[in-house]
């Protein structure tokens, strides 16, 4: 503060020095002007005196003489002129005068002027003197002012650091003492931290027993879990196996063939098909940008073996012993699995083998109370011709209503009554030989005709006097390609035509049930009339529909999951067992009353 009023003070005074400098100079000019102005002055006046107090050098005297001779003339005349010369220049002296005497009056009104001036700067000068002497002043006081006040502020400055510095001593102090405390309490960490490597192992073994007990809490939980997530997924099932049964519901489980040569080379990129992991009921297609869903009652997929799908229709096949009509047939296009799964190959038989097998054990396993007969007929249909592969004798079949009403059969069709695993195969083998002596290329023919199984179980209870009779149907149906996709002609194309028709004709039959319909169209085909008794009414229905994995069957495969979630809304009611009691009559009339 005191350097910016210093400052300030600094610039008035050269600011006045240059204005008196200034001014001097100013009056100094004026004075030496004035003083030239008055040595003019003196002189003209010394000239005008001069001139006034000389003698006029020239005197007229007017002489008037009488010019008597020549030469007094001339010298007249010429007298004449030089007094002419003389006036001229009297006249000129005179008019010089007055030119000074002009002159001098105008410099006497300058001088006056000169010295008004000048007086006016001397006041003016006065003036800026007084005026910076009063300037000084204040800021004199100004100054002593500001040096008052930064003296005063600098007191108090000094005053506020004695203070702060008395108290940061005493602070010092304290810090010192803390110092001190800190280095003692340093020195105690110093000694408890030489033993923390020791309580660190210690508290780790500790948090490690903790962990691991904690882990196998969580994965006891865990499998608990697990475990009645698997309970409540088997209860689901029961309840929905349940509803379907009491809904009479046609079953539907789908099976996926793994990838065989026929498709070729395959990257993982070409299969189409995914699952769910929690839920085995749930089919995914990857169609082109978007993955398809389809609910089934049961997905198997690719890895899936033999004894495991049985595992799942055992239950049905085993209700044929209670005299309940099953009938599982197999749906799916050309070379998707369908006589895999039904037939399959000798050392890893498929349902029909293991279907048989099972109702042996079965039927041995009731007691000696029971006495059962298994007999079996094996039949294709082919261009809707029935044809009976245990008898080569070539006769024409039809489906026939039985007599007794006792339902539909096909008279003529041989039955052979089975008693062991041996037996079995051998009529299969049977079946297989008159089957391959009909066609030139078997494959081609099996894929074009369905295969039908059919398994009557009758059991006699002794003791009751009641019988049961429950047939099992195990139908190989013909492949499920569209005509128009298979491009054939000529027989190629009947036939083609004659599996479309049957085909569609258990659409309809499907579609016809699911809609609850009054009439059902079962004679609209062979195959849907000769399962009449096992698609409508009171039998127990499983559809197992096969897909192929890859990506050159998807419209196919697309095509029979389709179809497959229309068969599983189809409600059939409640399936009934055929038990009869002894008496003949009776049963009798129960069945006219049906009919
Ligand atoms: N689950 C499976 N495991 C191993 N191979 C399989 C499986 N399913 C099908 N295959 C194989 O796929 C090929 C075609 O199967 P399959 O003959 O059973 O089809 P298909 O649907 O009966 O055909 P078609 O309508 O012509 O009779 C066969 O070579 C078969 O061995």
């Amino acid at each position: 503060m005191l350097s910016k009023a210093e400052k300030k003070l600094v610039k008035t005074e050269s600011t006045l020095e240059e204005t008196e400098s200034k001014y001097r100079d100013e009056v100094c000019k004026l004075s030496k002007e004035n003083q030239k102005i008055s040595r003019l002055l003196r002189d003209t006046k010394a000239d005008v005196t001069c001139l006034q107090a000389r003698e006029p050098e020239v005197s007229i005297e007017r002489v008037e003489v009488e010019v008597e001779s020549e030469d007094l003339r001339q010298v007249l005349t010429e007298s004449q002129k030089e007094n002419a010369l003389l006036e001229t220049d009297v006249n000129d002296w005179r008019q010089k005068y007055t030119e000074l005497t002009n002159q001098m009056k105008a410099l006497q009104e300058q001088n006056i002027n000169y010295n008004k001036q000048l007086q006016q700067n001397i006041e003016e000068v006065i003036e800026i003197e007084a005026k910076h002497d009063k300037e000084m002043e204040r800021i004199n006081e100004e100054m002593n002012g500001q040096v008052e006040k930064v003296k005063n502020e600098l007191k108090d400055e000094l005053d506020n650091l004695r203070s702060t510095n008395s108290s940061l001593r005493s602070k010092i102090l304290n810090v010192n003492t803390s110092f001190e405390e800190l280095c003692e309490s340093h020195e105690a960490l110093k000694k408890q931290a030489s033993h923390f490597p020791r309580i660190i192992s210690v508290t780790i073994d500790c948090v490690k027993t903790e962990a691991v007990r904690a882990i196998e809490d969580i994965n006891q939980k865990n499998q608990e879990l697990v475990c009645k997530y698997h309970k409540e997924m088997k209860l689901r099932k029961k309840y929905h196996n349940e509803l379907v049964e009491l809904r009479g519901n046609i079953r539907v489980f789908c099976r996926v063939r793994p990838c065989i040569k026929e498709d070729g080379f395959t990257n993982p990129s070409q299969i189409i098909v995914t699952y769910d992991p929690f839920d085995d009921g749930l089919l995914f297609i990857a169609n082109k940008t978007r993955s398809q869903v389809f609910e089934l009652d049961k997905v198997f997929d690719e890895k899936v073996s033999q004894i495991e799908v049985f595992e799942e229709v055992r239950s049905l096949v085993t209700s044929c012993v209670d005299g309940y009509n099953v009938c599982i047939f197999a749906y799916g296009q050309t070379g998707s699995g369908k006589t895999y799964t039904m037939e399959g190959p000798q050392n890893d038989p498929g349902i029909n083998q293991r279907a048989l097998q099972e109702l042996f054990s079965e039927t041995q396993e009731r007691g000696i109370d029971w006495e059962y007969s298994i007999s079996v007929s094996v039949l294709e249909i082919y261009n809707e011709n029935i044809r009976d592969l245990l008898n080569d004798e070539g006769l024409k079949l039809e489906i026939k209503m039985k007599a007794d009403g006792g339902g539909l059969h096909v008279p003529g069709l041989k039955t052979v009554e089975v008693t062991s695993l041996n037996h079995v195969n051998q009529v299969f083998l049977t079946g297989q030989k008159n089957r391959a002596t009909a066609t030139t290329n078997l494959n081609e023919h099996s894929s074009r005709s369905h295969l039908i199984l059919n398994i009557e179980v009758t059991g006699y209870n002794k003791t009751t006097n009641t019988r049961t009779r429950g047939k099992l149907n195990l139908v190989d149906l013909a492949g499920s390609e569209r005509v128009s996709r298979s491009g054939a002609d000529g027989a190629r194309l009947k036939e083609a035509q004659n599996i479309n028709k049957s085909l569609s004709c258990l659409g309809d039959v499907i579609h016809s049930l699911r809609s609850k319909q009054n009439h059902i169209p079962y004679r609209n085909s062979k195959l849907t009339y000769l399962l009449q008794d096992s698609l409508g009414g009171e039998s127990k229905t499983l559809m197992i529909v096969q897909v192929s994995p890859v990506d050159k069957n998807i419209s196919e495969t697309v095509c029979t999951l389709n179809f497959a979630q229309r068969v599983r809304l189809v409600e059939l009611g409640t399936a009934g067992r055929q038990v009869e009691s002894g008496d003949i009559n009776e049963v009798k009339k129960r069945r006219n009353k049906l009919c």
